[in-house]
């Protein structure tokens, strides 16, 4: 689920007052996502998604994530459109909450990615990061290198409950990328989540890009990485070199990885993988039983990390030679 909070009809018309956006005709929860409270609300003048941000979310970073979309949207990159409020202001107050009004993207998620859907993603993240290039405002990520031995040290004392093994596993993994992890590889804007869920789809062709509120500036390569793991290992964790090279071969078409980045990455796409397993162990162990959420599993990434940790070249990823500069 996501709706951490309920909203009163008499709130939300209240709360629409200050947009021109119509009359209220309908709206409902949106069951799927697991960080904020998401409606799908029909007004008079069209559909939209209302989103009220949760703890996780801190307030100061709405301005990146929201300017962040509509830089995107404006330079044709198919995502949503913060809609203005009278005032001309994105962010407003509902339930206590901070909340902002989006378009609403047509399309759906691939349960089931296809070549063709990761060829699609890899040449859209590739976009996406060239229009992002001129996007003036900066946001750290705090779910980089640096950030996750504070995240570790509170999952480790209970992470052997998940499997036998598993903290002296990961304490050798996080060491290596803190030894590894280079500093010297292209930055711009990332999106930091591109998972499947959140690249909608209308029959093959990509439709857009949603959930920007991992975004952050960071090495443009690390955001490959994460697709890689995202979207190129099958049900049963093995690598598809295919699809690899689908979204390797996808993303180069429309932005270059230069020598140093392909090289990097092993340890890009090994570090992205201990970077989602520590954020669902820590889930995992602190989730309360009972609650709505749809835990996700760690294991799946220790696989991953356990994969990278015995790729030597890029081109065990399917990145094909592109004639690329250091
Ligand atoms: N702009 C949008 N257009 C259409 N559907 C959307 C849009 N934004 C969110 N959704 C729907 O809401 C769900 C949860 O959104 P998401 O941003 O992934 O939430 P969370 O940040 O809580 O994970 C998505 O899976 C999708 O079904
Ligand atoms: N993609 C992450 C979890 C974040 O979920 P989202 O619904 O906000 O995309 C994972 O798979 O661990």
């Amino acid at each position: 689920m996501a709706v951490y909070t309920d909203i009163s009809e008499t709130d939300l018309a209240a709360f629409l007052r200050d947009y021109d956006v119509g009359e209220l005709l309908s709206y409902k929860g949106i069951a799927e996502g697991v960080e904020n409270s998401n409606f799908l609300l029909h007004a008079s003048s069209g559909a939209y998604i209302l989103t009220l941000y949760e703890k996780r979310v801190n307030p100061d970073d709405l301005p990146f994530f929201l300017g962040l979309m509509q830089h995107l949207s404006d330079r044709g990159i198919s995502c949503p459109l913060p809609v203005r409020r009278k005032d001309g202001t994105t962010i407003g107050q509902l339930a206590g909450r901070p909340a902002a009004l989006v378009t609403f993207l047509e399309g759906m998620w691939m349960r089931r990615p296809t070549v063709e859907h990761c060829r699609e993603v890899g040449a859209a993240l590739a976009a996406m990061h060239l229009a992002g290039s001129d996007f003036s405002l900066r946001r750290a990520n705090a779910l980089s290198v640096s950030g996750w031995r504070p995240l570790w040290e509170r999952a480790k004392p209970r992470a052997d409950e998940v499997a036998p093994g598993f903290a002296e596993e990961t304490e050798a993994d996080l060491a290596f990328l803190e030894a590894n992890w280079p500093a010297d590889l292209p930055v711009g804007v990332i999106h930091a989540d591109l998972f499947p869920d959140n690249v909608f789809f209308l029959g093959k062709r990509l439709s857009g890009l949603i959930d920007f509120y991992f975004a952050c500036t960071d090495l443009l390569a690390y955001d490959v990485a994460i697709c890689l793991n995202a979207w190129c290992f099958e049900k049963d964790n093995s690598f598809n070199l295919t699809k690899g090279r689908a979204l390797l071969g996808g993303y180069t078409t429309v932005r270059p990885l230069s020598d140093r980045e392909a090289g990097m990455l092993p340890v890009l796409a090994r570090g992205s993988a201990l970077r989602f397993m520590l954020t669902r162990l820590y889930d995992w162990l602190n989730t309360p039983e009972g609650s709505l959420v749809v835990k996700k599993d760690p294991l799946e990434y220790l696989r991953r990390m356990r994969f990278h940790r015995q790729v030597r070249s890029p081109a065990e990823y399917g990145l094909e030679p592109q004639g690329a500069t250091a």
